[in-house]
Formats: C-alpha cells, structure tokens, sequence
C-alpha cells in the first residue's frame, strides 16, 4: 500500500486451555480438575479406611489419579463417569496392568444411573453436582459403611456446621439427620490441575443406622418453614396467618385419611423411596440458596402484622404453640437449636405435616 503504514499483525492467541496428557482439552463445564499432588491423593486413600475386602465407588474418575491409588488397596473399584474422552484414557491408562480386572468403568452421569453395590465411595466429584449427589448416596440401598468426598469449601463448612454456627442451614440439618459429617482435610486450590477458583475440603459421610422414624418429606417441610428466617423466633414463625393455615390444612387432610400417627410413621419408616424424596427436593439445598441470609437485614421488622397474626383463642393456633410450649421452643431460634433431630424430633414434629 503505496504511502501507508504497514499494520502489524498480532498474533491472536487462543486462551491457553490446560490439557492431559494425551492433549485433550480439560471442560471445566464437567468440574474437570484432576488431582495432581500424588501425597493428597495418598492421604484422602489413607483416610477411607478402605479394607482389602471392600468395593469401592469412585465417581468422575477423571484420568485415574485417584483411581489407581484406590485400586491399590480395594478388592475392586467401580467408576462412574460422565465424559467418553475421560473413559477411553481411563481404559487405556489401565488396560494390561494386573489392576484392570478389578477395574469396572460405567459411562454416564452419576446423577441418572443406577448405582451399582459398593462398600464406601471416595470421590473428588464436580462441585455442580455436590448436593443432588449427596442425597442421591444417602438414599442408596443397601446403605454403605462411609463416603469421603472432595467438596468446595464453603459447601463443606455447610455440611458439617453446627446449631449457632454462620452456615447452619437446612443442608446442615438434614444431612445430618441422616448421617454423621466429619470435616477431615483442606485442600488448597493448586492442588489441581487446572486450579479450581474456589478452595476445597474432603469430608467424610456415615450414614446413620438405624434412621430415626421420621417422613423425611415432611421433615423437609417443616425446616423449610423454621430456615426460611432462620434467626426469627419459632414462636414468631409459627404464628403466622400463613404457616398455621398451611399447617391447619394438612393437620386436616391427615385427619380426613385416618391414619393414626403411629400408623403414618410404620408406613414412612425409613424406606430408600423416602430418603429418595430428599434427593428430589435438594435443588435449592445447595450453595445458592440464600433464603437464610435473609434474616439479619430483616430482623428489625415486626412481620407480624404485615403477614397477619392468626387470631388469639384459634384451637388450632392454640395447637401448635402448646407444641413448641411443651418443648421449651417458642422463643428458639432455628439457628441456634442445639441439634434438629433432637429438639423438633420425631415425637413433636408429627403436628407439623406437610
Ligand atoms: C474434579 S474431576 C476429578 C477427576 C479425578 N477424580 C481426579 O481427582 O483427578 C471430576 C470428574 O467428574 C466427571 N463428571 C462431571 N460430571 C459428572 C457426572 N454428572 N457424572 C459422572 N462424572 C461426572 C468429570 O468429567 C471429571 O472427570
């Protein structure tokens, strides 16, 4: 170009994209962060406690990290993952190695398949899926002895807070009702390859056994109601035009079907299609929900009158405050209730279906 300034090129480099070692690119959509630092790999394997007799569920294999440190110690290990590239390397990584008869890959999203029997599951998932897949597990049968899973911190902390504790929250509660939680390891973000943003914690998950005697659905309900404020006052909560009135309205329909409330928990006993209905109703129990964070801003509000009180000398109000009177509850706050199970437990939340 005759007089005019020649224009240097950039060269536009594609954003660098971390990859295995077979060049495939890492989909940080699927959660792919492998494990690279073998002695946290090591440690998380240690802490299992897996026996040479058990059969290990590992889920999002990945490119086998953790997989052939658990094929170490297990009697067999079954592996459930979701991308086809991951299980070509995953077979590939194993195939010939005395390990891969004792090796069984299941393509497919952990989330929608069957699980197959399994003694204990070890796991470093991706944290989209942490808390569907935590229900999902819980609800499994036969139950299995522990699972010790990578979690992202905060989701972590949530798991195993305690009454009075900043995340105490519904998934606190009802994880809890259903298992023991342990917090077991931190684990720094540079331990994966490509770093994840966020900071990370392997937890372990016992299952209780047996399950207390409750309607897990209507457990549900009635966290919903105590967490959605969860610094209010039960008494507060409960005297709510609305909630009494939802209440009223079960408390009816249980009436009109005749079950006793002996008969109602022999039929809600434990089954997996109970817990199941935990699993289904998890969509909002995970890091999102900040229904609980609610409250403090809210606190200086006397909500009564804006959602109206049911009127005094009402049976049925009578009914439910006598309830939380018997327990000590009325000026508790869900927050601050030294253990979900026991102090709304079986034998006072029956007045509260849902
Ligand atoms: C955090 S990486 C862990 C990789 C490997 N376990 C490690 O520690 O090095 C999560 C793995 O889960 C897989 N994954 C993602 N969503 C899944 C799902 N719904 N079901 C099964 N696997 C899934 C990903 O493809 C990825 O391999």
């Amino acid at each position: 170009m005759a007089g005019g300034k020649i224009q240097k090129k950039r060269h536009q480099q594609a954003p660098q994209q971390q990859r295995w070692g077979g060049g495939v690119p890492f989909e940080k959509s699927k959660g792919q962060h492998i494990l690279k630092n073998p002695m946290l790999v090591e440690t998380i394997v240690q802490k299992s406690g897996i026996k040479p007799t058990d059969v290990v569920l590992e889920i999002g294999p990945g490119t086998g990290n953790l997989t052939k440190k658990l094929l170490e110690v297990a009697k067999s290990v079954v592996a459930v993952e979701l991308d086809p590239r991951m299980v070509l390397e995953l077979n590939r990584r194993f195939q010939g190695t005395p390990h891969s008869s004792r090796l069984k890959v299941i393509q497919g999203d952990v989330l929608k398949c069957e699980l197959p029997y399994f003694d204990i599951c070890v796991a470093n998932i991706p944290y989209q899926i942490s808390s569907p897949l935590t229900f999902k597990l819980l609800a499994h049968r036969p139950s299995f002895r522990c699972a010790v899973i990578m979690f992202q911190r905060e989701f972590a902390m949530r798991l195993v807070a305690n009454p009075g504790d900043n995340l105490y929250c519904r998934l606190s509660v009802n994880t809890q009702l259903l298992a023991r939680v342990f917090h077991l390891l931190k684990v720094g973000r540079n331990n994966f390859r490509p770093p994840p943003k966020v900071d990370s914690s392997v937890v372990r998950i016992e299952p209780r056994r047996p399950l207390p005697p409750v309607s897990f659905k209507e457990w549900d309900g009635l966290m919903r109601l105590c967490f959605n404020r969860k610094n209010k006052t039960l008494g507060s909560i409960f005297r709510q035009k609305s909630v009494l009135s939802l209440l009223e309205k079960n408390y009816k329909t249980l009436q009109a079907l005749q079950l006793t409330q002996k008969e109602q928990m022999e039929e809600d006993k434990v089954s997996s299609e109970d817990v199941a209905v935990l699993a289904d109703m998890v969509e909002d129990l995970g890091m999102g929900n900040n229904s609980d964070e609610k409250d403090d801003e809210e606190m200086q509000v006397d909500d009564t009158d804006m959602v109206g009180e049911a009127s005094e000398g009402s049976s049925f109000k009578d009914k439910v405050l006598g309830v939380l009177r018997q327990g000590d509850f009325v000026e508790k706050r869900a927050a601050k209730l030294t253990q979900g199970q026991e102090a709304l437990g079986p034998s006072k939340y029956s007045v509260f279906v849902f």
